[in-house]
């Protein structure tokens, strides 16, 4: 039912967004546009391009357009449903303070810092702030409206504004692309889950980081024991103008 809201003296807007119901795995799931946010993870070029930190390491990202092209379906479908959306950005400051010496398990465990250390000639290039490797690739640059969070770990609760911007704006609903998988959205949705958001994954457009079977895991633990698992043109139906045709 849509009420009016009067907060401090202040009328805000009446929730105009119907309950949706998204067709998910293990069930589906209903949310409103106004509660939800689409999260695109780290869709940079160290994780999606050759020659980014992902590929210079060892991990196959031969197929990553795909993911590219069905995340540009879900932005256009989350715009047009006034639904949020939130770029995440994963790196540190040039000299690599924020990410840790070696007191953290980051610095003994990015894959980036690592080859890095292997490779001393790519110092200072590898998810470092104003760099290529950490730009957000060509097709997913961010338009007004939307939010760039960045972030320093793998999840993206962890010291940075992702939490508050997701609180001020009563997002409770985040529904997630973006590579990789297992590691960075899985991390980020796990953690959302522990604070109380529903999480819900669509497969289509993430990749994972590792083979094949990375991917079939981090879906099924996501399924079975954290949130959800759609489609991107699930997500588009489901939020698509009452009585467009598709
Ligand atoms: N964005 C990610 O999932 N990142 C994965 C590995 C890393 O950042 O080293």
């Amino acid at each position: 039912m849509n009420v009016p809201v009067n907060v401090a003296g202040v009328s805000l807007p009446q929730d105009a967004h119907p309950a949706r119901e998204l067709p998910a795995r293990p069930e589906a799931l209903r949310m409103k546009a106004s509660e939800t946010a689409l999260v695109v993870v780290d869709m940079q070029n160290a994780y999606a391009t050759l020659g980014g930190y992902l590929d210079l390491a060892g991990f196959d990202v031969s197929s990553t357009g795909p993911v590219i092209a069905a995340i540009e379906k879900a932005l256009v479908a989350a715009r047009a449903a006034g639904i949020p959306v939130i770029f995440l950005q994963n790196g540190w400051d040039a000299d690599y303070v924020e990410a840790g010496g070696p007191g953290s398990p980051n610095w003994h465990k990015s894959n980036a810092l690592k080859t890095m250390r292997k490779r001393p000639e790519l110092q200072g290039q590898l998810l470092a702030k104003g760099g290529w490797d950490y730009a957000l690739v060509d097709p997913l640059k961010p338009q007004p409206g939307d939010i760039v969070v960045p972030k320093t770990r793998y999840s993206a609760f962890f010291n940075s504004t992702f939490d508050s911007t997701l609180r001020a704006r009563g997002i409770r609903n985040l529904v997630f692309t973006g590579i990789a998988t297992n590691v960075c959205v899985e991390s980020t949705l796990r953690d959302g889950f522990h604070l109380e958001y529903f999480g819900v994954v669509l497969a289509d457009a993430t990749h994972q980081a590792g083979p094949a079977f990375a991917q079939q895991a981090a879906l099924f633990n996501i399924e079975t024991f954290f949130g959800w698992v759609s489609s991107v043109d699930d997500f588009c139906t489901t939020f698509a103008p009452v009585g467009a045709v598709s």
